[in-house]
C-alpha cells in the first residue's frame, strides 16, 4: 500500500465525543476528510446536529447524535446506535472533557467528581463499550485518547488539581488498554496536546502569553487543525504497529 493511502480512513466508521465545538469539531473533520463517516456526539441533539449539518456542508460523511459521556446507560445505548448504522465502530477519539479552575484548598469536592466522571469516567466508559463491540465483531480498531501535557506538568497561573490527575489518569489508562486489547486487533493511543486555542482555552488573550505562549519552544499555540493530522495517523493504518503510545502535540512546551 502506498503511504499515503495508509492514512485513508475510507470504509470506516468514527465516533468523536464532545465534538460540536473546539477540539472535537477539528478532528471530527480531519477524520471525515480522511474518508470515515464521522458519528458526532455532543452534550444536546442540537448541537451535534449542527456540527455533523456543517460537516456534511464540506461533502464529508456525517451524522449528529446526543451524548453525555458520564452517562453509561446512554453511552452503550449510542455505542450501539452508531454501530447498527455504521457498520460497527471502527474509530473512537475520546475528546470530551471539562477543566475547571479553583485552588485545591477551596474548590469543592463536586468540582473533583464532575472533572473526573467526565475526563476519565467517559474515556472508561465510551472505551469498553467500542472494545466490546469490536471484539464481538472480531473486527478490531482504534482508540484515540485526548490526553495532555497537562499529565505531565502543572498548567499556571490557573490551578486545577482535578484536571492534572483526570489527564494522567487517561495516559495511564491508554497503556492499560492498549496492552489489554492488542490482542483483539485494537490499538490505544494518545495525544497530549500543549495549548491549543479554542473556547475552553482563550490564550490569544493577552493574559496567557507569559505562562502559556512564551515558554513554548515555538513560541505559539496551537490550532484544532493541527491535531486533526496527528489523530487521522492514530486513527488509520499509519500507525499500524502503534499502541500504548502518547503523542506529545505542544510546540515544545514540554520540552523544558
Ligand atoms: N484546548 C487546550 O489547550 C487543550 C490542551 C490539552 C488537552 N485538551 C483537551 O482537549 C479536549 C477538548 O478540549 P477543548 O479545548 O476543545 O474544550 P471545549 O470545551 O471547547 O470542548 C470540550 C467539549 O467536550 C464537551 N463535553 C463536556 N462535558 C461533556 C460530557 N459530560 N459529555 C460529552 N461531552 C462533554 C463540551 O460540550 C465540549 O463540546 C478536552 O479533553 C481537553 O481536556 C485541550
Ligand atoms: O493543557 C491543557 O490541557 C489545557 O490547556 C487545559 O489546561 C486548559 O485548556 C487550560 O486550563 C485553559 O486555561
Amino acid at each position: 500500500m502506498a503511504v499515503l493511502d495508509t492514512f485513508s480512513l475510507a470504509g470506516r466508521t468514527a465516533l468523536v465525543t464532545g465534538a460540536s465545538r473546539g477540539i472535537g469539531r477539528g478532528l471530527a473533520q480531519a477524520l471525515g476528510e480522511a474518508g470515515a463517516q464521522v458519528a458526532l456526539t455532543a452534550t444536546t441533539l442540537e448541537a451535534a446536529q449542527a456540527a455533523a449539518d456543517e460537516l456534511r456542508a464540506l461533502g464529508l460523511a456525517a451524522h449528529g447524535y446526543e451524548l453525555d459521556v458520564t452517562d453509561r446507560e446512554q453511552v452503550d445505548d449510542v455505542v450501539a446506535q452508531v454501530g447498527r448504522e455504521g457498520g460497527g465502530v471502527d474509530v473512537l477519539v475520546n475528546n470530551a472533557g471539562i477543566s475547571i479552575g479553583g485552588a485545591a484548598l477551596e474548590i469543592e469536592d463536586d468540582v473533583w467528581h464532575r472533572t473526573l466522571a467526565t475526563n476519565l469516567d467517559g474515556v472508561w466508559y465510551c472505551s469498553r463499550a467500542v472494545a466490546r463491540q469490536m471484539v464481538t465483531d472480531g473486527r478490531g480498531g482504534a482508540i484515540v485518547n485526548v490526553g495532555s501535557m497537562s499529565a505531565q506538568i502543572v498548567n499556571r497561573p490557573r490551578w486545577q488539581p482535578a484536571y492534572l490527575a483526570s489527564k494522567a489518569a487517561v495516559h495511564q489508562l491508554t497503556k492499560g488498554l492498549a496492552a489489554e486489547w492488542a490482542p483483539h486487533g485494537i490499538r490505544v493511543n494518545a495525544i497530549a496536546p500543549g495549548y491549543i486555542l479554542t473556547e475552553a482555552s482563550p490564550v490569544d488573550q493577552p493574559e496567557y502569553y507569559d505562562d502559556c505562549v512564551a515558554p513554548a519552544a515555538m513560541k505559539r499555540w496551537g490550532t484544532p487543525a493541527e491535531l486533526g493530522p496527528v489523530v487521522v495517523m492514530l486513527a488509520s493504518e499509519a500507525s499500524s504497529f502503534m499502541t500504548g503510545a502518547v503523542v506529545t502535540v505542544d510546540g515544545g512546551y514540554t520540552l523544558f
